[in-house]
């Protein structure tokens, strides 16, 4: 068995278990699922001064997945924390949630809506499309404007949005399909296909897929230039732990 680092980047337990969950849904009999979450950090990843706090979890989990000899890691937060340091660090393929959603996307449809949760978080999917090169795939963002944390707070109230939301943008976007901006909407992407009509993708399960691919594949994160281990240097206080 091959066993598959899911990281929630948020120390939210009850969304770490709807990743873990969807990631389980697809993974194949030869993968086994190892969901975690920082032991300290931020409870919802909502901006540029969380996404800075939670890219440490990511690397703590990260180096302890790699003693635990996992085959491969997901960053399960569309904001993909952390990525290009967590290759750095890693031997196995390193997916984010988002450059999984995206990538899919693109080989269904020639353009893609997003719909993720703040607006705030909007430029923050923008940075990924630039970074990632979908930015002319990308056809418009739109927010459900709830915390990422009314994803569980069991009023159902923020996948009433969510739907809303993919049913404009199918309406307005003249989008082939549609890419679901968060770890926490996980859980949504099936049924909401099979209602709309559309391609409503996730990238927790997506992530999962692209990482078993590489696995099978024989890719590992490459150790050849800017993606080497770290240069060797003391880590003082709390980021010991990283050593
Ligand atoms: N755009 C987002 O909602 N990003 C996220 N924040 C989290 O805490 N998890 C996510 O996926």
């Amino acid at each position: 068995k091959h066993l598959i680092q899911v990281i929630n980047p948020n120390t939210n337990i009850a969304m770490t278990h709807t990743i873990a969950e969807a990631a389980r849904s697809v993974a194949a009999p030869s993968s086994e699922i190892v969901a975690v979450c920082p032991t300290q950090g931020v409870e919802s990843i909502e901006g540029h001064f969380d996404e800075a706090i939670a890219a440490i979890g990511v690397l703590e989990q990260i180096k302890r997945g790699k003693e635990q000899g996992v085959s491969g890691h997901v960053i399960a937060c569309f904001g993909d924390p952390g990525l290009l340091a967590a290759r750095e660090l890693a031997d196995g393929p390193v997916i984010g949630i988002a450059e999984a959603a995206m990538h899919v996307a693109t080989m269904v449809a020639t353009r893609f809506s997003i719909v993720t949760t703040l607006p705030r978080t909007v430029i923050i999917a923008r940075h990924l499309l630039q970074q990632y090169g979908f930015e002319h795939h990308c056809a418009a963002l739109h927010a459900i404007d709830l915390p990422v944390l009314a994803l569980e707070d069991g009023t159902g109230l923020a996948q009433m949005k969510v739907r809303e939301r993919c049913i404009q943008a199918m309406k307005e976007d003249n989008s082939g399909a549609i890419v679901l901006g968060c770890g926490g909407m996980a859980n949504l992407a099936r049924e909401l296909t099979a209602e709309l009509g559309i391609p409503v993708i996730d990238g927790v399960t997506a992530a999962v897929k692209m990482v078993e691919s590489l696995i099978a594949l024989g890719l590992g994160t490459s150790k050849h230039g800017d993606l080497a281990y770290p240069n060797k240097k003391p880590l003082s206080g709390c980021f010991d732990m990283l050593s």
